[in-house]
């Protein structure tokens, strides 16, 4: 069911200003992406199979800006690639798990995104994605 760690999510305020710090370590963004549905500019970085975002708010009711005003910058979320998503949210909504997103979305690179709450998963943002690649 589970078929990766697909992204980590990394909540920044300035999104070129940190695109200047991963890339100077050694990694390459390979895309930037606005997703409006999420208040949210990504630059996605390919690391293996895997992937990190770089997110920063689109607005101010962005959660990625509330996150910040809260947290500061930092890990945001935990991706991980599914089989079938619906199933999954099937799954967990029976087994009790608060569902932030009761239906998938769509996120970056046109997958099917759903959220877990933090509260119901040890305090990780955990974010169920399926790709069609
Ligand atoms: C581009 C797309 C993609 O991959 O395709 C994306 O990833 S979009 C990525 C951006 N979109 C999202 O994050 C959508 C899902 N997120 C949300 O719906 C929201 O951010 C919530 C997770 C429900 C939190 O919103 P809320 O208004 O409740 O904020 P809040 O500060 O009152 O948080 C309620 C409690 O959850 C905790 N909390 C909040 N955000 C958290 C996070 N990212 N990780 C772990 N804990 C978190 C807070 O500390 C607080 O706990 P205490 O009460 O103990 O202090
Ligand atoms: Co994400």
């Amino acid at each position: 069911m589970f078929k990766k760690i697909d992204h980590v999510g990394i909540a920044v305020k300035n999104l070129d200003e940190s695109i200047k710090v991963w890339e100077g370590l050694g990694f390459k963004v390979e895309e930037v992406e606005e997703v409006p549905d999420q208040k949210v500019r990504v630059a996605v970085i390919r690391v293996g199979e895997s992937r990190i975002e770089l997110l920063e708010a689109t607005s101010e009711d962005s959660p990625i800006a509330k996150f910040i005003e809260k947290r500061g910058e930092g890990i945001h979320h935990l991706a991980i690639g599914v089989e079938d998503i619906e199933a999954k949210l099937e799954e967990l909504k029976r087994k009790g798990y608060r569902l932030i997103d009761e239906k998938p979305r769509i996120g970056a690179g046109g997958a099917k995104i759903a959220f877990v709450h933090p509260k119901s998963v040890t305090g990780v943002l955990l974010e169920l994605c399926e790709r069609s690649e």
